[in-house]
């Protein structure tokens, strides 16, 4: 859709062009934090991939930076398992939580996760935007919009990012876009724009950089 503000669309091939050279720039792993005092130091700004197991987070993280074993990905819920954070070109932090909500793990663990990722999310100075994945074949659940109060609550923005959308038709996405967008606008803060992103098959990932570099562009 073109916008009346760009009508040339310069606006928006310079926005994909910052995004393109901000994720060609080496990313590489910087830390592993199963616990609060293994987080490294709030040297650079944040971005975080929150949402329940499973839906995708470590999977977007390697589509955006183009590397397929970046970040460890599997079938089975509950694959990562700490807070991992990779350092994008000394600009941008991208951080892959382990997931919210049901994994294949011990009930222990998953308390010891939720916290650990609870206290991150709400505390960290740094942490610029959360990008919240939800499965665009299942909507919000509970467990997301508890992430939502809880963000609201600690005035973290917040960003709803679609995946999987290559398994779902375009009107069912469509559908819960407008659905989760009518949600959003009830909440206490503003939010950027709901994303929609398959992995797989590359869709949204160009825009979610041009995103992403808007943001590490920003810091000040
Ligand atoms: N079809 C399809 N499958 C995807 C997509 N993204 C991820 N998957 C698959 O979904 C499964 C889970 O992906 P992960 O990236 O490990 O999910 P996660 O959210 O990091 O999971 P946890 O670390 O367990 O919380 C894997 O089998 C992926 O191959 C996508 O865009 N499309
Ligand atoms: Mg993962």
């Amino acid at each position: 859709m073109t916008d009346p503000t760009d009508p040339a669309g310069e606006n928006e091939a310079k926005r994909l062009e910052a995004g393109r050279l901000l994720f060609a720039k080496e990313c590489q792993f910087v830390a592993g934090a199963a616990t609060e005092d293994m987080l490294p130091e709030l040297d650079l700004t944040e971005v975080a991939f929150a949402g329940r197991s499973n839906v995708g987070k470590s999977s977007l993280v390697n589509a955006l930076t183009n590397r397929n074993t970046l970040a460890r990905t599997s079938n089975t819920p509950g694959r990562t398992q700490q807070i991992n954070f990779f350092n994008l070109g000394d600009q941008l932090h991208l951080v892959d939580l382990p997931g919210h909500g049901y994994a294949k793990a011990s009930k222990q663990k998953i308390g010891i996760w939720t916290e650990l990722v609870n206290n991150y999310l709400r505390g960290r100075s740094t942490l610029r935007r959360v990008l919240l994945l939800i499965d665009a074949r299942h909507g919000l659940k509970v467990t997301d919009r508890e992430v939502m109060d809880m963000l609201d609550v600690a005035a973290v923005s917040y960003q709803i990012i679609l995946t999987k959308v290559d398994k779902s038709n375009q009107s069912d996405v469509k559908s819960l876009t407008q659905k989760i967008e009518a949600e959003l606008a009830k909440r206490p803060a503003a939010h950027p724009e709901t994303m929609l992103t398959s992995s797989v098959k590359g869709i949204g990932i160009e825009a979610l950089r041009a995103e992403l570099a808007s943001l590490a562009e920003e810091v000040g």
